[in-house]
């Protein structure tokens, strides 16, 4: 773990995989890689058939960056407001959350981090299911 933007609260360390992954460029090219991953994925590619693709990477960069921590916060209720009507179901956020972690592997993440990521992209799933 990098020291830059720790601290501990708590007995727990703070300090985002964000900062740790080195912010932006990374992100970047996790997110192309993720981006590939979901849109090759015939189990959740169709829900981005009508979405331009200027959209699509916004909105794996998006997903990319909250798991990790960084700028951009999501509220659930927001999250709730913009996947209504999508009726997700638990195999198609798996699938995402599938293809987060291998995105991440990809780039040699370690599995402890990868799992803080998959945990944060938890809390939305009750937000964004059954909408
Ligand atoms: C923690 C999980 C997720 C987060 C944080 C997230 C984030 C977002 C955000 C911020 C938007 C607003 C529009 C945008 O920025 O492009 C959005 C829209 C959308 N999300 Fe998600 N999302 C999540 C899970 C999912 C899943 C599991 C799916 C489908 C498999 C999905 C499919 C979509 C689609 C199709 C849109 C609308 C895109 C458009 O056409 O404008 N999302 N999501």
């Amino acid at each position: 773990m990098g020291r830059q933007h720790q601290e501990k609260v708590d007995g727990m360390t703070t300090g985002t995989l964000y900062d740790k992954l080195g912010g932006e460029d990374v992100i970047r090219k996790v997110v192309d890689t993720f981006y590939e991953l979901v849109l090759k994925d015939e189990t959740v590619n169709h829900f981005f058939a009508n979405t331009d693709m200027e959209k699509q990477r916004l909105h794996q960069t998006k997903f990319i960056s909250f798991a990790l921590g960084g700028p951009g916060r999501y509220t659930g209720q927001s999250m709730e407001k913009v996947h209504t009507g999508m009726n997700l179901q638990p195999e198609h956020f798996d699938a995402i959350v599938k293809h987060l972690h291998d995105a991440l592997a990809h780039f040699q993440v370690d599995e402890a981090d990868i799992s803080q990521a998959l945990q944060t992209v938890e809390t939305l799933r009750d937000d964004i299911l059954y909408k």
